[in-house]
């Protein structure tokens, strides 16, 4: 298991991270989400014992993970580390580089594995290629299978898509993702795209302020953020009174709503002027005002500047966010 325990840090005066606690279970998968600069990569940093904590302490069951001032070379056996700058060897080929880790005294072993991971990665036709003359999504890539090739235990990945083109992220996410639950390697992955760890991680953490503000499944977590900040991880989110429908008249609460859980009506509901739509290919994002405040919502096809329509919400949605307040 492994187990951050009031872990607090800071580059300068200005605390990064206060008071952080997590453990996790040997073969979970935790996502870290929150905005840029939050301190996602500096937590995987402390963790993986490149970064010296003045408080707290990090243990991989037993193993204290000791910081640099007690441990020259960062790094233990055990747990690896994707970092943003891929760490790579730029002027040995990609296969030398996916292999450099794994034993050579058994030459059919060893090629057997590494054309394993050039499949899992499409790398196949690049594994003579010097690493200096591939894309930094391709990079990414061999990246991901050096670490990979040696068989942590737990494996920390920072923002391990974000140079990867939409066409191979959804396949590689996938095929990345079910290999380490079937190899039962604990993974934490930091990232601040919902698509990295809806479908996959048992657990998110989410940080906010130097602080973790939630940590729960990410069903939950999607469909009962606690505020806006929550919600806006995973989409266009709003916050609007409910007292727009008629059962919940006497109450000035307001609910977190998604863009696509809106429906336009001609009649009644949340009055809105429409001040732009925008395509995204299966639906439209419209853009409107509501009391001197920005709104978002999903429509089938374009509103016309200036419009007033109404917004509906299902009472169900309401009922489901009211539960999670
Ligand atoms: N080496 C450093 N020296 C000083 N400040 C740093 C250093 N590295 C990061 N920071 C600061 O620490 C804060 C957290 O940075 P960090 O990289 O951990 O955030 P992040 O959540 O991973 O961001 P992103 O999603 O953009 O990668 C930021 O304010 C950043 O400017």
């Amino acid at each position: 298991m492994l187990h951050v325990d009031h872990v607090s840090f800071a580059y300068d005066e200005v605390p990064v991270l206060e008071d952080i606690n997590l453990n996790v279970k040997k073969g979970e998968h935790v996502a870290i989400i929150g905005e840029s600069g939050c301190g996602k990569s500096t937590l995987l940093k402390i963790i993986y014992g490149l970064l010296q904590i003045n408080i707290g302490e990090v243990y991989w069951g037993e193993q204290q993970v000791l910081g640099p001032l007690y441990n020259l070379v960062p790094g233990e056996p055990y747990m690896k580390y994707l970092s943003q700058d891929f760490d790579l060897m730029p002027y040995t080929t990609v296969a030398e580089n996916i292999s450099q880790y794994l034993s050579h005294f058994e030459p059919e072993a060893l090629k057997e594995r590494t054309d394993e991971l050039l499949q899992m990665i499409e790398m196949v036709p690049f594994a003579k290629t010097k690493v200096k003359y591939l894309s930094g999504g391709q990079q990414q890539r061999v990246a991901l299978a050096r670490v990979l090739a040696q068989e942590p235990d737990i494996l920390l990945l920072d923002e391990p898509f974000s140079h990867i083109d939409n066409f191979r992220k959804n396949t590689l996410r996938r095929t990345l993702f079910q290999y380490l639950r079937k190899k039962g390697v604990t993974v934490l992955t930091a990232t601040h795209d919902h698509n990295d760890m809806l479908p996959f991680a048992d657990r998110v953490v989410v940080l906010r302020n130097t602080k973790i503000i939630a940590k729960d499944n990410p069903k939950n977590l999607y469909q009962r953020p606690q505020d806006i900040y929550i919600a806006s991880l995973f989409g266009e989110a709003n916050k609007i009174p409910i007292n727009i429908i008629k059962s919940y008249a006497d109450t000035k609460r307001r609910i977190i709503v998604y863009a696509h859980e809106f429906k336009v009506s001609e009649k009644s509901g949340l009055e809105v002027t429409v001040t732009s739509s925008f395509y995204m290919g299966g639906h439209y994002l419209i853009e409107g005002i509501y009391e001197n405040q920005k709104i978002y919502f999903h429509h089938h096809m374009v509103i016309e500047e200036g419009s007033h329509i109404f917004l509906n919400i299902a009472i169900e949605v309401i009922n489901k966010r009211m539960s999670g307040m």
